[in-house]
């Protein structure tokens, strides 16, 4: 771990003794500093949704809780089916989804689908392969056992687990934990996730733009991001001028505030680039200072007292690109999430292009098609521009091209991952 010290603002300015590694191990690191939340709370059903469940649920409730029909039809004895057929049985009753009839019922029972199939009754025939004469229905077919009953427990069984520790909660899960009445689940507590706009050149939308200024696109980017992920807030602290002073003010307000910071821009090499001497000056470590990838090589990971931070490069698609390989899986982990890397998957390159050997690049990209193995084969979106706004607000994600390539040829297998901000 390389501690950045006051006594050494040449090193950080430049960072250019810092050796460059992989994004996999960059990534790896942020991970590994990340100190994922214990502190738990409970809430109701429908506001744990996305939320990071704090233990496992086993089921106290078998599902369904009782042998139920899976049709709208007839339920029967097969020991009433004796001898060859057809068979007409007496309807000596009805039962609806609810009831619980309070005296036996020989012969067939009308029966509705959802409703308690009682005791005896071996099979439900449904009401289109069965006909009904006055108050008899004669059946034609014998049914087998168990035939559109869908038996207690066959769905879930008592003490089975549900959903782990370290889930995020889909609807899906929140019904099945529904499913077995409860109101309230235990989740860890929301991290907050403080965001640092540094540049002097920056200005917000709606403010006038004067010349060599630019407007903030990251904020809005992370901020929205971050917002679909409901295990987060975020503390927005705004865009921070390039002085040393008030990146050095902005970073001590918010890790005392926050249990992650990320910033984007001033990160480089120039002599503006003032994020690297603030996080040592504020007694933090970097463990992170320069990665083998294109975009976002000069991504900063490391502890800004008891805070994790992330350091972002400033332009638009280094910082989505770095958010999603390094910060994001970083988040998950501080969060509580079992799942942290991105969510791969395997596509064709159905495009030409000159990447540099030896280290990952990422490009934005659509699917378009699929290849005959059934792959979705990718365009490349712009020329890769780290800067480019355009080409990543039209992609449906991003491609990992990894280090051993070099020239990428159409039909080529790539990691892809599709933006979910989850
Ligand atoms: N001499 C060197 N120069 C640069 C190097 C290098 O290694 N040596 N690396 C380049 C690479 S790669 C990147 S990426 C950038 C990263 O720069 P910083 O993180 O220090 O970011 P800035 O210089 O502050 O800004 C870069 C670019 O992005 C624009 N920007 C910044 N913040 C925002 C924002 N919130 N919204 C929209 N756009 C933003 C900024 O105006 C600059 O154009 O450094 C290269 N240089
Ligand atoms: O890391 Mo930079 O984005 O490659 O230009």
């Amino acid at each position: 771990m390389s501690t950045i010290a006051r006594s050494l603002p040449k090193l950080c300015e430049a960072g250019s003794a810092a050796a460059v590694i992989p994004v996999d191990i960059a990534a790896a690191k942020a991970i590994a500093a990340a100190v994922p939340v214990a502190t738990t709370q409970s809430v109701d059903l429908l506001a744990a949704n996305g939320r990071v469940l704090a233990d496992d649920v086993e089921a106290a409730l078998a599902l369904p809780p009782f042998n139920a029909s899976a049709m709208d039809g007839y339920a029967v004895r097969l020991d009433d089916l004796q001898g060859p057929g057809p068979w007409r049985l007496p309807i000596s009753g009805r039962i609806a989804a609810g009831d619980t009839p309070s005296r036996p019922l020989p012969g067939a029972a009308r029966i509705l689908t959802g409703a308690s199939v009682p005791h005896g009754f071996d099979a439900v025939i449904m009401q289109e392969r069965c006909r009904v004469d006055g108050a008899a229905v004669i059946i034609d077919e014998r049914p087998r056992v168990g035939l559109n009953i869908r038996r207690a427990g066959e769905d879930v069984g008592r003490g089975e687990r549900l959903v782990m520790a370290g889930d995020a909660l889909k609807p899906q899960h929140l019904a099945l934990l529904a499913g077995q009445g409860l109101t309230r689940i235990d989740v860890f507590r929301k991290i907050r996730v403080g965001l640092v706009s540094t540049g002097s050149e920056l200005r917000e939308p709606g403010q006038p733009l004067h010349p060599g200024q630019i407007y903030n696109s990251n904020r809005v980017m992370l901020r929205a991001g971050l917002d679909t992920c409901r295990w987060a807030e975020v503390i927005d602290f705004g865009i921070v001028p390039d002085t040393r002073d008030a990146i050095g003010a902005a970073l001590a307000d918010a890790s005392a505030r926050c249990d992650a910071v990320i910033t984007t821009g001033g990160v480089s090499a120039g002599e503006e680039d003032h994020v690297t001497w603030a996080v040592g000056s504020g007694g933090g470590t970097l463990d992170v200072l320069k990665v083998a990838m294109r975009p976002g090589k000069p991504v900063k990971v490391g502890k800004l007292g008891p805070a994790l931070f992330l350091g972002l490069p400033g332009n638009p698609n280094a910082a989505l690109v770095t958010f999603r390989m390094i910060a994001l899986p970083a988040l998950r982990r501080l969060a509580g999430l079992g799942r942290t890397a991105p969510d791969w998957q395997t596509a064709a390159t159905g495009f030409h292009y000159a990447k540099t050997h030896g280290r990952t690049e990422f490009v934005p990209v659509r699917t378009d098609g699929q290849d005959a193995a059934g792959l979705p084969i990718l365009r490349m979106l712009g020329r890769g521009s780290s800067a480019s706004l355009r080409s990543m607000a039209d992609a449906d994600g991003i491609a990992m091209l990894s280090p051993d390539m070099a020239a990428v040829e159409p039909g080529v297998s790539v990691r892809f991952e599709r933006f979910d901000w989850r």
